[in-house]
């Protein structure tokens, strides 16, 4: 692989998602169509960005991915290649040995698959009168980080409800990923309280670049989005953002901020690490 670049376009998709996957993929392909060819360099997609948001839905539009041959994972895979892109393709549900995941796949822009990260962390809440999930009904958690060597960056992988647990993160910037990347699908209860805040201090706290990519919301779904996907820097400013409509986002990131603000602010050499603990005891996944 050539020598990651410092300097990287990297375009968010804010993708309307339907319960029509073939129209769903034609979305997505359009999308990085149109990214590429405002020369972004890596293309970013929402979580389940091909089935709507509900346990209803992901048994049946779930797919087997072993191999890059199933519809979406093909799509993909075709689309990084033909484009000569970095995908970093949000995440679908993903049927494996009779279990299923929220699987975010990654290519370069050969076309190969660079990485598979299962969402870790589930998302079952329950906050009376405003909003009810449970991903566990039907889904299983992933047991991996996944931390992504691409011409674009080094890349740290999580899903949505992932962003909630610092730990990720904090092992992420300890691996010297320069950019985190969460595709989600908050919600209209939780997104004004906490999309914004916690993309900011994920990449505070780690000082480094944080992207999250969400579906744009479909009032016809029974799960309302809410959008506002957007990149942070290593010093927690808004580089873009979006609203709630379907639109890609760009952003041009300098890898090159993480080392000037660890030098102003060495937080990494400041750690008490003699006082507390923080392991990594997972392998990458494919
Ligand atoms: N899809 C998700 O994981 C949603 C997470 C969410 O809305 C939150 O508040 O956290």
């Amino acid at each position: 692989m050539p020598a990651p670049k410092t300097k990287v376009k990297v375009a968010l998709c804010q993708l309307l998602t339907t319960d029509n996957k073939d129209k769903n993929i034609l979305t997505a392909q359009q999308a990085i169509r149109e990214a590429a060819g405002n020369g972004a360099e890596m293309v970013v997609l929402p979580e389940m960005w091909n089935c709507p948001y509900s346990n209803e839905s992901f048994p049946t539009f779930a797919e087997d991915i072993e191999g890059d041959s199933s519809q979406s994972a093909a799509a993909m895979a075709e689309a990084a290649k033909q484009h000569g892109i970095t995908l970093v393709a949000g995440s679908i549900p993903e049927k494996h040995a009779g279990r299923l995941y929220n699987t975010c796949l990654v290519y370069n822009k050969q076309g190969q698959r660079l990485a598979r990260f299962r969402k870790m962390h589930l998302f079952d809440i329950d906050i009376p009168g405003k909003i009810s999930f449970k991903e566990s009904d039907t889904l299983t958690a992933g047991e991996n980080i996944s931390v992504v060597d691409t011409e674009a960056g080094r890349l740290g992988l999580g899903i949505c409800y992932d962003i909630r647990f610092p730990e990720l993160a904090m092992i992420y910037a300890r691996q010297g990923v320069q950019l985190i990347l969460y595709p989600g699908a908050f919600n209209m209860t939780t997104g004004p309280a906490h999309w914004e805040l916690l993309t900011k201090a994920r990449a505070v706290d780690n000082q480094l670049f944080v992207g999250v990519c969400s579906p744009a919301r479909n009032l016809e779904a029974s799960y309302h989005a809410w959008g506002h996907s957007m990149l942070v820097g290593p010093f927690g400013q808004i580089l873009t953002s979006a609203e709630h409509e379907p639109g890609i986002i760009y952003a041009d990131l300098d890898y090159e901020e993480v080392e000037e603000r660890r030098k102003g602010m060495p937080l990494a050499a400041q750690k008490r690490y003699d006082l507390y603990e923080l392991a990594d005891k997972t392998a990458s996944g494919k």
